[in-house]
């Protein structure tokens, strides 16, 4: 059994209208996706701004009220508020946000934030609170002069290793990473990784890391989905994803990850134009008449993808012929 079962998520938010504010249509910003998450892996969730990520991340830690599909965690599905309750979910799934400035309180110090979560669940005297708070800052390599300190007085990469000190404060078995690195430097953003793993590998954690950037979740992820218009039209590993990509949409995230020498740039853009020009001569092969994904179809045992009939056997015979 799967940490976490996804299955057939819809995430529809009700569009108002009129004098009375009637429900006139509905955003589909989830619109039927079905994903498993393992125990101690980095799951990768990727696609552009407005895809529908943040709302899954924000439906498996409970914050958002789903439409239809469900949920599975230990058997329950914890779309269901009585079943978070007695799973104590609260307690095993945490969250990391992107925005660290907004997502920490600016008037409280940083003992009683990385201390609050402790406070919900564990309910230590006030000695080993402050012990644990100092390990927590010690793993994620903040000095203890930090416990004093408010979090404008910190720079954004150690705000961050802030929110995962926070965030791990329960031990958690899964946290949900919306865009953890992407208010920060290249340079910084390696850091964070770098003690998102550390951790990982201490605590056993699974994470759902959410990402607009292939780039990002390539040295942090064994399975990626790639997420578009509230669909996902490519599920697979690291290798599937970034050396055998099939989806139009796949290839376009590809082409986009930013180049880091600057000697390659050219190339790079180069490559990138060429890959924009077929997407907008092809694209329409890659989605039906409303310009929705197709369902998935699996090519190989870890690998499926959103195609119509004739495209995905085609991508199945070129698979059964190189093997
Ligand atoms: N509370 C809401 N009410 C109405 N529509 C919403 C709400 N939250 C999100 N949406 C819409 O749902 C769609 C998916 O949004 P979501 O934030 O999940 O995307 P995302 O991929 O996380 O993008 P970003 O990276 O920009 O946050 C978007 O069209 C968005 O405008």
């Amino acid at each position: 059994m799967s940490l976490v079962e996804i299955k057939d998520l819809t995430v529809h938010y009700p569009i108002r209208s009129g004098f009375w504010n009637r429900i006139t249509d509905s955003v589909k910003a989830v619109d039927g996706i079905s994903f498993n998450i393992e125990a101690g892996e980095t799951y990768g969730l990727v696609g552009e701004s407005g895809s529908g990520k943040s709302t899954t991340g924000k439906s498996v830690v409970g914050l958002e009220k789903v439409t239809s599909g469900s949920i599975m965690y230990q058997g329950k599905d914890i779309t269901k508020k009585a079943n978070r309750k007695s799973l104590d979910y609260n307690h095993d799934v945490q969250m990391i946000f992107q925005d660290s400035l907004s997502s920490l309180n600016p008037r409280k110090r940083i003992e009683d934030i990385i201390a609050e979560p402790l406070r919900n669940f564990e309910h230590l005297d006030k000695n080993e609170e402050k012990l644990r708070v100092l390990q927590l800052l010690d793993i994620v390599g903040l000095d203890a002069d930090a416990l004093y300190k408010y979090p404008h007085q910190f720079s954004g990469g150690q705000r961050q290793r802030i929110g995962v000190a926070r965030a791990v404060a329960t031990n958690p078995k899964l946290i949900i990473a919306d865009e953890p690195v992407s208010a920060l430097d290249l340079s910084v953003q390696a850091q964070v990784l770098n003690f998102m793993k550390k951790i990982q590998r201490e605590f056993g954690i699974s994470y759902l890391f959410i990402s607009h950037d292939l780039g990002v979740v390539r040295h942090m992820c064994n399975n990626i989905a790639i997420m578009n218009r509230g669909r996902l039209v490519e599920i697979g590993t690291r290798d599937d994803i970034y050396n055998h990509p099939i989806h139009i949409y796949t290839k376009r995230l590809l082409a986009a990850i930013p180049e880091t020498n600057v000697n390659n740039r050219a190339e790079h853009r180069a490559k990138r134009l060429q890959v924009e020009k077929v997407y907008q001569e092809q694209q329409d092969k890659y989605y039906d008449k409303n310009g929705e994904a197709y369902p998935l179809v699996q090519i190989t045992p870890t690998h499926s993808v959103a195609l119509p009939k004739d495209l995905a056997d085609k991508f199945k015979h070129e698979g059964e012929v190189q093997a």
